[in-house]
């Protein structure tokens, strides 16, 4: 036994699964999760001294690579002037100001500790500013494990094919208008359904939760278009894509303006943070100076902050988001060759700096059910096929693939040839 099998024995007998979020446990894949001991730019190490290369930085967030000096000395020297005040401090400023800069829609933003506080605080701000309380949201897509928002989702919920989760009243999602990702004509229907009671649609504008399920031409310029037409307003999640499709987000690569914008994950640099913002005009509807309620002990958190701005510091800098892109780019086409050279019916979709590996025979992945017909057993082999190899992928068939500025070309190739060595022996 291992030491990882070791932990994970251990760690059962405390820990529910013995994982403190239920996709680290491998249940999509089997076997036993890695226990990490320590990361260090592409790269982690389990507790066994194995490196592998990582595309799963911490479910996002590790956007310039592991222990990035930048980040790991604005922690240290944040956390010398003490952890935590619950009393505004000039960093929550600093890094309002850039998150603003960045993504012009936000004109307001309020910090939170998670992503699943910034899309349940966007969707309650939504409802307090129209007055309605119904809400669209796409099957697939996940936004965080909050009750009204955990119908139908993706992501852990998904891969324990639980996507409808038991603890949740059926009273608390009654509100809840569940549509289909990619299919203007679901929204167009839920709207003529409810023309006047739709407080706000929330959308992934890149389902990363369903692995990685690019928009069609149109359908986030649809959305906007129906959310003017019958008063609502649309939130665009982007705690995944945010700052990683692109610096301004999916809605600066697609070319759309939200009203609500939720981010998360790259915003903290690897420390628990989320936010929600957008028009002035609604954010002003939030407490201490509106009526919808919101609030957190640890929201602003100074490290947290001084976190989060190192990394949208440096991420900024001039070419890291095109060779995030390019990195991406030649990695996803990589495989896509590889495949081709042993007949193995692939689609890797991409978009800045994250992918998604699907095996299937249909020639594009754009649509739920078209996920959901993938191969999910040839994905285990794969993902079991690449760790033997030190090349460490999201333990789901429905998880994103991230990128990160400390993957190197020769880390590229590593993975690819572990990729041909995989399909050469399935021929
Ligand atoms: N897809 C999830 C978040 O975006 C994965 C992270 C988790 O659930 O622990």
């Amino acid at each position: 036994m291992n030491h990882s099998e070791q932990l994970f024995q251990q760690a059962q007998q405390r820990i529910p699964g013995g994982v403190n979020s239920p996709v680290r446990a491998f249940k999509g894949v089997g076997g036993t999760p890695l226990f990490i001991e320590k990361a260090d730019g592409a790269y982690i190490y389990d507790s066994d001294g194995q490196q592998y290369i990582d595309y799963v930085g911490s479910w996002g967030p590790m956007i310039l690579g592991h222990n990035h000096p930048a980040i790991r000395n604005a922690v240290i020297e944040t956390a010398q002037k003490g952890l935590s005040f619950g009393a505004p401090t000039a960093l929550e400023i600093e890094l309002a100001e850039l998150v603003c800069q960045l993504i012009p829609s936000i004109e307001m933003v309020r910090m939170v500790s998670s992503g699943t506080e910034a899309t349940m605080s966007a969707i309650r701000l939504a409802r307090g500013y129209t007055q309605r309380d119904k809400i669209i949201k796409f099957e697939g897509c996940y936004h965080g494990h909050a009750d009204a928002l955990l119908v139908k989702a993706g992501s852990g919920a998904l891969t324990l094919g639980q996507p409808s989760s038991p603890g949740v009243p059926a009273d608390f999602t009654k509100h809840t208008h569940v549509c289909q990702y990619n299919d203007l004509d679901s929204v167009k229907q839920a709207f003529a359904q409810y023309p006047n009671e739709i407080a706000c649609i929330i959308v992934e504008p890149v389902a990363g939760n369903m692995n990685c399920v690019p928009p069609k031409d149109g359908f986030l310029q649809g959305l906007r278009q129906l959310c003017d037409q019958y008063g609502a307003l649309l939130i665009i999640d982007e705690v995944m894509t945010g700052f990683r499709v692109a610096l301004g987000g999916a809605q600066a690569h697609y070319n759309v303006k939200p009203d609500l914008t939720c981010l998360g994950k790259v915003i903290g640099g690897g420390m628990p943070v989320g936010a929600f913002g957008g028009k002035k005009a609604i954010m002003q509807h939030l407490a201490p100076i509106g009526p919808v309620y919101q609030a957190g002990t640890l929201s602003g958190n100074p490290i947290a902050m001084a976190a989060g701005l190192a990394c949208l510091t440096e991420l900024s800098k001039c070419g890291n988001e095109q060779k995030l892109a390019d990195l991406t780019h030649r990695l996803a086409e990589g495989l896509k060759q590889r495949a081709a050279k042993y007949h193995i019916p692939l689609v890797v979709n991409y978009v800045g700096g994250m992918f998604g590996i699907y095996f299937t025979e249909q020639p594009e992945v754009t649509r739920y059910q078209q996920v959901m017909a993938c191969d999910s057993e040839r994905f285990k082999q794969f993902f079991h096929a690449m760790l033997e190899k030190g090349i460490y992928l999201a333990p789901s068939a429905f998880e994103a693939g991230f990128m990160s500025l400390a993957h190197s070309e020769a880390d590229i190739e590593k993975t690819l040839d572990a990729a041909e060595a995989c399909f050469a022996q399935w021929n």
